[in-house]
């Protein structure tokens, strides 16, 4: 039977690959009470991962969890997590300059902070582009909290099927060196 997810801590460490209904392709993991790493694979902004942003993770009632987060872009998300019906709610805010110029965000964001924050003075904010869309969880993985091998490079093509055959990582969570 599938795991049923009740408390925060069930939550908590979880590893999620799903695909909004406007096809995007999100890959996200709860890394640990305030924080989460993700993998974009498909959608306007394919391509940029990110690790360790900064997030409000709450359970709202019983296996429904409510993480919100502004990022260093100026782009505001809020996902609703349903895991035990395989189902989530997310809405993004981009503000415009992301709409216009989506490939300077396209990197791992990490390592480049200060071009996020220049862009987001430099560029347009208003009107955003909102984009409230349910998706559908096609993989969930018992990864465990602050587990950096979740999320440690860039997306590739094959990357999802890899890890949903059980390629990418091995017993213990940890990836598979290629
Ligand atoms: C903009 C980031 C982002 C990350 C995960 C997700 O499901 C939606 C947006």
């Amino acid at each position: 039977m599938a795991k049923q997810f009740k408390e925060l801590e069930d939550f908590l460490g979880t590893h999620f690959i799903y695909t909004y209904d406007n096809g995007w392709k999100y890959e996200w993991y709860a890394k640990n009470d305030h924080t989460v790493d993700y993998r974009i694979h498909g959608g306007m902004v394919a391509g940029r991962w990110v690790r360790d942003q900064e997030a409000n993770i709450v359970k709202l009632t019983d296996g429904v969890f409510k993480i919100t987060w502004t990022e260093p872009t100026g782009t505001d998300v809020a996902l609703d997590f349903v895991p035990n019906e395989n189902k989530l709610h997310g809405m993004i805010f981009f503000p415009k300059w992301v709409e216009e110029h989506p490939e300077i965000t396209v990197t791992y964001q990490n390592d480049h902070i200060a071009l996020m924050e220049e862009s987001r003075e430099k560029y347009e904010t208003y009107p955003k582009m909102l984009v409230p869309e349910f998706a559908t969880i096609t993989y969930m993985g018992d990864a465990g909290q602050n587990n950096e091998d979740v999320i440690s490079e860039a997306p590739y093509d094959g990357m999802i099927e890899d890890i949903q055959a059980g390629r990418y990582y091995d017993a213990d969570y940890r990836k598979i060196k290629k």
